[in-house]
């Protein structure tokens, strides 16, 4: 792969902020022509409450993942989800392309693309703030939202390429924070 090109994986609990903070610098960022956020393949229905996403047909995603229409996929909340594998294209053609991700993929990102052309923005937040943004958001019934807070803390998220944004005050410190975790690391915001 050429050295140009970047995948920025945004991870962190359910709740903790992380569609929010991504569309607002989806909002915030569509000038800057070297950056994309594309969306996700959920087998969610479309219009749920939240993030715009590729609805799929569970008996469909299965399909997909053997033809090889995703770079990364995992399972999650009893459903399914996918990048879309042209975003491999578009690193390699030096896009800096910025995705939601479970904290389970990470280490697949790495061996798929290089150390080298990954980033992680942890996104962080306590657990109280995760009860009261998953209730508020009311997606999720409470048995879910239990489930949801039982896996916040199922993974460990460290390493060199690893930078942590808490986004436990008010929305706009967290954008705030979020932008400049984006702008603040030059091979991603400089990469063109
Ligand atoms: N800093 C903040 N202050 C207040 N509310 C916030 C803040 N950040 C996010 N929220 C709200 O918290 C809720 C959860 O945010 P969001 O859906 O973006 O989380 P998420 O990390 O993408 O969760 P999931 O992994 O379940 O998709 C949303 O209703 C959002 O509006
Ligand atoms: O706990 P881990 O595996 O890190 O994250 C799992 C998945 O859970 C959330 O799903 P949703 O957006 O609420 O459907 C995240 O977006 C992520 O894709």
């Amino acid at each position: 792969m050429a050295k140009t090109g970047l995948l920025v994986l945004v991870v962190g609990p359910s709740g903790v902020g992380k569609d929010t903070l991504l569309d607002a610098a989806r909002e915030r960022l569509k000038g800057v022509g070297h950056i994309c956020f594309p969306r996700r393949c959920i087998t969610r229905p479309a219009g749920s409450v939240g993030e715009i996403h590729i609805p799929v047909r569970s008996e469909d995603f299965s399909q997909m993942a053997r033809q090889g229409a995703f770079l990364l996929s995992w399972k999650a909340h009893d459903l399914c989800y996918g990048i879309p594998r042209h975003v491999q294209d578009d690193v390699a053609h030096g896009k800096t392309v910025i995705v939601n991700v479970s904290r389970s993929v990470i280490d697949d990102a790495c061996a798929l693309l290089g150390h080298d052309h990954v980033r992680v923005l942890n996104i962080r937040a306590n657990r109280d703030v995760l009860r009261k943004r998953l209730e508020a958001r009311g997606r999720e019934d409470a048995l879910d939202i239990e489930r949801r807070l039982a896996r916040a803390s199922a993974y460990q998220v460290d390493g060199n390429n690893i930078v942590h944004v808490d986004n436990d005050a008010d929305l706009e410190t967290g954008i705030a924070r979020f932008i400049a975790a984006i702008e603040i690391d030059p091979a991603i915001a400089n990469r063109a």
